[in-house]
């Protein structure tokens, strides 16, 4: 079973009064779009800085209300959830705490989790849980029109609680991920960041890289590059059009766990170098035929858990 767009929006009673959605682009709206449809929510509210964000979400009417800074918001949000950029977060945890009503949950969407932690959670204040929270779902374009109420449907959606966060407030995030479709699971930050660094900000930074490489060649073979891109290039393209903004404080704020698996992969590309030039073909068939099989575990493991067309789900 694959999800459509309009499957039926499994309702039940609302989880929370209002949600604040803070950051209205890919991520933003589509947690907007899913608990409306879901009937997680009574009512949504957003904040962007953007002014052409906030009017482009008015246009789709993604929200009950919208304002330009976070404290507005969030001043009648049961909970927030941050979709903003990694880099803002601190500042922006900063500037609503004093605006947060006592008894509100704070979660996220960010990529990384253990600078997510280290940055907002010393603002928050007693009276409110901070749960962070990650959805394995997403794809390579930004803003308002790229979101999807089905986004989470059939995907992981991980929570890094630590032993200080609330269970009460870990359980409601849960019900409400859950409501809108995802698979919700636990683990420690530090867990979280070392698989992402292999499983999604590795490829990233190798797509950012071969195209960089491609786009750096002179004239001619540069046009054909882009001419004749087919099959592996044109995959690349899709990952490394990815927001310039996101993944750059994806890197900066997952610094230790990209770097130790980067030694890692270029030890690995020398390998290759070398029977390359070695002309070691058994090695190079070897490699290949274990990699076959992972693919074909990443498919099995897929067909388990449906998901929508679009972003790493491909
Ligand atoms: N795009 C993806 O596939 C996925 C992204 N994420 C995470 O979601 C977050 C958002 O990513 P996208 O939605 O793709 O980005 P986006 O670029 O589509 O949207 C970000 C929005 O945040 C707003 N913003 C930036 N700074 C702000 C501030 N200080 N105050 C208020 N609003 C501000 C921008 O104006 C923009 O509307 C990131 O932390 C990213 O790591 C997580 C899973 C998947
Ligand atoms: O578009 C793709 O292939 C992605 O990998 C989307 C994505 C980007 C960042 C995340 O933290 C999760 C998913």
């Amino acid at each position: 079973m694959t999800a459509s767009p309009d499957n039926g929006a499994a309702k039940g009673e609302p989880i929370f009064g209002t949600l604040a959605v803070v950051g209205i682009g890919n991520l933003g709206s589509s947690v907007a779009r899913a608990v409306r449809k879901y009937g997680a929510v009574d009512r949504v509210v957003v904040a962007d800085l953007s002014a052409e964000a906030l009017a482009r979400a008015k246009e789709l009417k993604l929200a009950d209300a919208y304002f330009e800074a976070p404290s507005k918001a969030v001043a009648e949000a049961d909970i927030v959830v941050l979709c903003t950029p990694l880099g803002a977060f601190g500042a922006i945890a900063k500037a609503m705490a004093p605006h947060l009503k006592p008894g509100a949950i704070v979660t996220d969407v960010g990529s990384v989790k253990g600078a997510v932690v280290a940055a907002a959670g010393p603002h928050m204040p007693d009276t409110v849980a901070f749960v962070p929270g990650h959805p394995i779902a997403g794809t390579e374009k930004s803003g308002p029109d790229a979101g999807s109420s089905d986004l989470f449907v059939g995907r992981y959606w991980i929570l890094t609680p630590d032993e200080t966060t609330d269970r009460a407030a870990v359980a409601r995030v849960t019900e409400l991920w859950t409501r809108c479709g995802a698979i919700v699971e636990e683990m420690k930050a530090e867990y979280h960041d070392k698989v992402l660094a292999v499983t999604s900000h590795l490829p990233h930074l190798i797509a950012y890289t071969i195209v960089g490489t491609a786009f750096d060649l002179e004239g001619q073979e540069q046009q054909d590059v882009i001419r004749f891109s087919a099959g592996g290039f044109r995959d690349f393209t899709r990952i490394a059009g990815s927001s310039p903004i996101m993944w750059r404080d994806i890197f900066l704020n997952n610094r230790e766990a990209v770097l130790e698996m980067l030694q890692r992969f270029s030890e690995d590309l020398s390998y290759l170098q070398r029977a390359i030039r070695w002309g070691e073909g058994d090695k190079l068939q070897d490699l290949f035929t274990r990699t076959r099989e992972v693919r074909r575990g990443v498919i099995e493991a897929k067909q388990d858990k449906p998901f929508p067309e679009g972003g790493n789900g491909k």
